[in-house]
C-alpha cells in the first residue's frame, strides 16, 4: 500500500520551477528526512504535495477529497505559534476532529488518542496550561501531539525539531521512528543531519528544487552528496552506538 504518490510534481514561481519534477513513493514503515539548503524547495514540495499549493503533475494526496485527506495525513507546518489561549489538551484535541461526526463532542477512543499524543510528547505536565502561555518549543512539542492525535497512516512535518533542545529533538526524532517501525510513515523535513543520520531510515535529498538523492542515509549523505549540495565536508561514521555524522568546514 503506497502512502504517497508523486509523480513529476512541479511548482513554478516566476516562470521558474522551485519544485521541479520530484517523483518519489512512500510506503508504511517509513521515516523519512526531508533535507537540503536554504531556499532547496522542501516546504514547497510538501505543501504542493498536500494540495496546499498549486502544482503540475501528480500527488496522491493532493487528489483527494479534503475530508479523506485529513484521515490520510496529518500536517505540521514550519509556523507554530498557538494563536488561541486555550488549554493545551484542548489544541491537541482538535487533531480528533477529522474523525467526528460533525458537532460531535470527543469519544473514549478520541480521548485516548489524545492522551497517547500526550505521553508521547511528554507533556502531561503541562496538559492544563493555557497554549499560548508555552514556550516556543513547548508550542511546538503541542503541536506534534496534536498532529499525532490525527492517528494517520502519514505525518508531514515541516522542521518539526528546529528549535528544540537536544533532549527533546531526540525524543521527538524517536517518536516518528517508533511511528514507522508500527507500520506507519513520517516525511519529515530538516536541516540537522546529524539527527536525519540517525533516526530515519530514508532521505530524500533536495537541491534547487530537484531530488538529487533518495536512499538509505550511508548512501545519501556521501561526502560528493553533501559537498555539491551543502558546501561542507564532514564526517560520517557507523559506531556501535548508531551513526554519528557531523558536518565538519566549508568546502570553499
Ligand atoms: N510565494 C513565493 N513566491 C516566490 N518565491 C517563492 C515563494 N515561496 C517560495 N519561494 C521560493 O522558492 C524557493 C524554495 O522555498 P522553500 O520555502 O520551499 O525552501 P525550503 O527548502 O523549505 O527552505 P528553508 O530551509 O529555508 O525553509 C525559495 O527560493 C523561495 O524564495
Amino acid at each position: 500500500m503506497t502512502l504517497l504518490s508523486l509523480s513529476d510534481l512541479t511548482v513554478f514561481r516566476n516562470d521558474c520551477p522551485i519544485v521541479d519534477g520530484v517523483t518519489v513513493r512512500v510506503l508504511p514503515g517509513e521515516c523519512v528526512g526531508l533535507i537540503g539548503p536554504n531556499g532547496a524547495g522542501k516546504t514547497t514540495l510538501l505543501r504542493a504535495a498536500l494540495g496546499l499549493l498549486e502544482a503540475r503533475g501528480y500527488s496522491s494526496l493532493a487528489a483527494l477529497p479534503a475530508s479523506e485527506r485529513a484521515r490520510a495525513v496529518a500536517w505540521m507546518p514550519q509556523a507554530r505559534e498557538i494563536a488561541w489561549p486555550v488549554s493545551v489538551e484542548a489544541v491537541i484535541a482538535l487533531g480528533r476532529i477529522p474523525h467526528l461526526p460533525r458537532g460531535a463532542r470527543l469519544r473514549d477512543a478520541d480521548r485516548a488518542a489524545v492522551d497517547a499524543a500526550i505521553a508521547h510528547m511528554e507533556l502531561e505536565p503541562m496538559r492544563h496550561r493555557t497554549a499560548t502561555h508555552l514556550s516556543g518549543g513547548e508550542q511546538a512539542r503541542v503541536l506534534i501531539a496534536r498532529a499525532l492525535a490525527q492517528e494517520t497512516p502519514l505525518l508531514l512535518a515541516d522542521e518539526p525539531i528546529a528549535g528544540l533542545d537536544p533532549a527533546h529533538q531526540i525524543a521527538t526524532m524517536q517518536v516518528f521512528a517508533g511511528l514507522a517501525r508500527a507500520g506507519r510513515s513520517v516525511i519529515v523535513s530538516l536541516h540537522d543531519l546529524a539527527q536525519a543520520a540517525r533516526h530515519c531510515t530514508r532521505l530524500l535529498m533536495l537541491d534547487r528544487g530537484q531530488l538529487v538523492a533518495d536512499g538509505p542515509p550511508a548512501q545519501v549523505l556521501t561526502a560528493d552528496n553533501v559537498a555539491r549540495v551543502f558546501g561542507v565536508t564532514a564526517f560520517y561514521r557507523d559506531t556501535p552506538q548508531g551513526v554519528v555524522f557531523q558536518p565538519m568546514e566549508l568546502t570553499k
